[in-house]
């Protein structure tokens, strides 16, 4: 950790704990709104994969793409990408083109992320890969895992996926607990890797960027640049304050955004925005990101949940909707998103709109 804290402290930054949060990454120096406070490469990651389409392994694109002859599961776009991979891809192929055409098929990204996560630390111990202070197994070993908090359900499908990695990589040396655990590491500290129009790419696993901590006020945003995970102020950030950004869409209201942390990163938040729920600002933010329009088109008030939970009424003008009503234009909403995510992260959405 004493390599950590001074690479970091390049960085103007320091490796700290927090009781309510576990570990934290403060900063020794004032940064400017747009400055990069860090950047990280992956120590791994996978690309995105859908049944219509493939991504490179390397960078991800989605053109000229060839499947790897040896393993029948790996994309490239040309020799370039699959050069800079070799040294992991020499063992990951070993190993995958073991398996019989049904098993292939079932090696998902997060399966895929795993293989590599432990083949890249048998690189690092057979000293072919060079770790840093910064880009290093045990950098993995120290993030939560929050296992006791996992439910049964959930540990059962960890467990089925860990066995499946540990017939993929037949390592003697390799315990399926710890593979679990990994998972589950996954879970709460891998991010997304998006492109510009914040169209999920891939995933990748930043064991540096991992320490920071959210807010739904965050201070600092994580944007990539390819594969580089960079963390940029987004505001003034004096020396000794908490680098912090959002892992979630900050535009839900409050009790939506609890309900993601907790179902995904398993923590309540108490961020300044978090800890006004049920005051008068945050019911009336929530009525403004997630409420409903007044039916009455010369009132401009939001409709909110009745206490008798019997219908809405607008909070300007005590217009009263029905619940069912609701109900319908809500699921009609609802479906007309999940089309335009569907049609996005495919590209067809210009397809789609000219139909
Ligand atoms: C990506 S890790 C962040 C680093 C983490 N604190 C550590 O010690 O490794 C995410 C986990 O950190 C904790 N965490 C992050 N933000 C938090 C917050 N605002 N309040 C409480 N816990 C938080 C939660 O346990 C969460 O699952």
């Amino acid at each position: 950790m004493e390599e950590l804290q001074s690479a970091l402290k390049g960085n103007g930054l320091t490796l700290s704990n927090l009781p309510e949060k576990g570990r934290c990454l403060l900063t020794t120096r004032d940064f400017h709104p747009g400055e990069v406070i860090i950047s990280q490469e992956p120590y791994v990651c996978v690309p995105n994969k859908s049944p219509v389409e493939s991504r490179c392994d390397g960078c991800f694109t989605t053109s000229n793409l060839k499947k790897c002859s040896g393993c029948h599961v790996v994309w490239y776009c040309g020799s370039t990408c699959q050069k800079l991979d070799w040294k992991l891809h020499r063992l990951e192929c070993e190993a995958l083109s073991r398996l019989d055409k049904d098993r292939r098929n079932c090696v998902t990204p997060s399966i895929h992320l795993m293989v590599k996560l432990y083949l890249q630390r048998k690189l690092q111990s057979e000293k072919v890969y060079c770790a840093t202070a910064t880009d290093n197994y045990n950098l993995v070993e120290a993030l939560g895992s929050h296992m006791p908090d996992i439910d049964e359900k959930q540990l059962v499908l960890y467990a089925q996926m860990a066995n499946l990695v540990n017939f993929i990589l037949k390592q003697p040396d390799i315990n399926i607990k710890e593979i679990a655990e990994n998972f589950s590491k996954f879970a709460c500290n891998a991010h997304t890797i998006c492109d510009s129009e914040l169209i999920p790419l891939g995933t990748g696993l930043y064991p540096v960027i991992s320490i920071i901590n959210h807010s739904c006020l965050p201070n600092s945003v994580l944007v990539f640049e390819g594969r580089l995970a960079v963390i940029r102020a987004v505001q003034h950030i004096p020396q000794g304050a908490e680098v912090l950004i959002s892992y979630i869409d900050t535009t839900g209201s409050t009790i939506t955004r609890q309900k993601a942390l907790k179902e995904r990163y398993l923590f309540t938040c108490t961020c300044p925005r978090c800890i006004k729920l049920g005051q008068s600002d945050d019911i009336q933010e929530s009525a403004v990101l997630e409420g409903y329009r007044c039916k009455d088109e010369g009132c401009n008030g939001f409709l909110l949940r009745s206490s008798d939970d019997k219908g809405f009424i607008c909070q300007q003008c005590g217009r009263v909707r029905d619940k069912e009503e609701i109900r319908k234009i809500a699921s009609e909403v609802k479906s007309m998103s999940e089309k335009a995510f569907m049609s996005l992260s495919s590209g067809s959405i210009l397809l789609d709109c000219l139909c």
